[in-house]
């Protein structure tokens, strides 16, 4: 590092320096004397004068090297942070997952401060955002000095990236795969979570483990560093809903019991949805149904492949609509509308379903995903706190009548699964008699 000179002889030139200084002065004053003795032997003087001299040495060591060796042993640390700065800068270009924008700002400013010293730039105007920001974020850290800047950007990318490393041990190899879950594939990439309902071979269908596991993905999303969460299904359905089959599955206390602890269930899977705070994205990849159909007036866009179906044949089940659609869809559709789905079971098309409002565009299917998705890494790319903020204003004044209405309904649907008219219904479908 040439910028700094190698100080760890300065102490000892330091105290030659001084002892040549003080012998020069002593013989000033001393010559006349030594020369009137006209001796160089060893008098009582020229010990005291040794003495004083080897205690000054040491003295003068002590004094000066103390400071200097700090000095220099500050350096060397300086040194070797400047070493990990220049590491650390690399590791960051590095990164498999974007850390999020409030990150990459500090790391931004600490960059800067590091390099540059505190922010000397003109203040951008206000319209342009994404300078401003930097700006703002350079400006805050004042007069820091660079040394601390460059500490503090190094231990900022080392949590970074260990925290990174510990959550690909979830997700080992890359973080699109998940080994986390049963029935779902969740993957983190480019700001959107995409959570995809994983049972082909059922339709989709939502048994217990996925009522559960769709609640613990959705409270992991809203957490994650991702802008928006988009839910789809995998193979030719969306969902089938719910699984008739979890009604098989009786315990001790019966089918009273039975019939509570869905309605819990169903109680706390719908609240995910009321409150999940980013914005939630239905990709309607086909045929849906029952509860996976109700929930998308919770959603904040729904986009459907024009193979996608929308059908509520609760009274055919026995049952009686759940997911808040006996609120949202009388919102969205009006009353006779959302009466002819949700009381008389009328599948609606996916042009049908826009046409309504319950969908916000159709694609053909052979350009769906591809559609879709540009769509959805354009929308991404968006200040994610201000989609979240806007999603707030939108739906929290709502939030408290929607809980309400999911507790309602759940409630009168724990009184329906106890009918006969359900119980028939899926007796017919379990020993299929009825497909719908
Ligand atoms: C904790 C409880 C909360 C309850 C919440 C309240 C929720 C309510 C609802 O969601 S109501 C809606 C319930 N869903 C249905 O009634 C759909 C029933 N399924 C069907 O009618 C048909 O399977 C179909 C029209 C979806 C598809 O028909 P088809 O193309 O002919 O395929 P298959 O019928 O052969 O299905 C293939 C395979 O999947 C199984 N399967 C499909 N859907 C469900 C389902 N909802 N529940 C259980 N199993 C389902 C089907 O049995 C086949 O399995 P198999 O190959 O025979 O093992």
């Amino acid at each position: 590092m040439s910028d700094f000179p190698d100080l760890r002889y300065f102490p000892i030139w330091s105290c030659f320096c001084n002892l040549f200084l003080k012998l020069t002065h002593y013989l000033k004053i001393n010559l006349f004397h030594i020369l009137w003795k006209r001796t160089f032997r060893l008098s009582v003087d020229t010990l005291n004068f040794s003495f004083v001299f080897c205690l000054e040495f040491v003295i003068h060591l002590q004094v000066v090297s103390f400071p200097v060796v700090q000095l220099h042993m500050n350096r060397t640390a300086m040194r070797a942070s400047q070493k990990d700065f220049e590491n650390a800068v690399n590791q960051v270009k590095l990164l498999k997952k974007d850390p999020g924008n409030e990150v990459k700002l500090k790391l931004y400013a600490l960059y800067k401060q590091a390099t540059e010293g505190p922010c000397d730039m003109p203040k951008p105007g206000v319209f342009d955002l994404i300078n401003k920001a930097k700006w703002d974020a350079w400006n805050t850290l004042g007069t820091l000095p660079k040394e601390t800047a460059r500490q503090n950007y190094v231990d900022l990318v080392s949590s970074l990236s260990s925290s990174l490393e510990s959550s690909s041990q979830v997700e080992p190899g890359t973080d699109r795969k998940s080994t986390a879950y049963e029935t779902l594939m969740v993957t983190s990439e480019d700001g959107i979570t995409k959570i995809t309902l994983n049972r082909p071979a059922k339709k989709n269908a939502i048994n217990i483990e996925m009522y559960h596991e769709i609640m613990r993905a959705l409270k992991a999303a809203s957490k994650d560093d991702s802008s928006i969460t988009v839910l789809t299904g995998n193979g030719d359905y969306y969902s089938s809903g719910n699984d008739l089959t979890n009604f098989t599955d009786i315990p001790p206390g019966g089918v009273e019991e039975k019939a509570k602890n869905s309605a819990i269930l169903l109680r706390e899977f719908v609240g995910c949805f009321i409150d999940f705070p980013k914005p939630l994205i239905a990709m309607v990849n086909g045929p849906a149904v029952g509860i996976s159909v109700t929930i998308l007036g919770l959603f904040d866009a729904v986009y459907a492949s024009d193979r996608a179906t929308f059908h509520t044949p609760f009274s055919h089940l026995g049952q009686s609509p759940e997911g808040c659609s006996s609120y949202t869809f009388l919102k969205i559709m009006g009353p006779a509308k959302a009466t002819e789905m949700l009381v008389f079971g009328k599948k609606l098309t996916a042009g049908e379903a826009c046409a309504q409002g319950l969908v916000t565009e159709v694609f053909p299917d052979s350009t769906f995903q591809k559609e879709v998705w540009t769509r959805l890494k354009a929308f991404a790319k968006l200040p994610p706190n201000a989609m979240r903020i806007s999603k707030e204003v939108i739906r929290n004044r709502e939030k408290e009548k929607l809980h309400a209405v999911n507790a309602e309904e759940c409630s009168v649907l724990q009184e329906r699964w106890l009918s006969d008219e359900c119980m028939n219904a899926v007796v017919n479908f379990l020993s299929r008699k009825s497909n719908l």
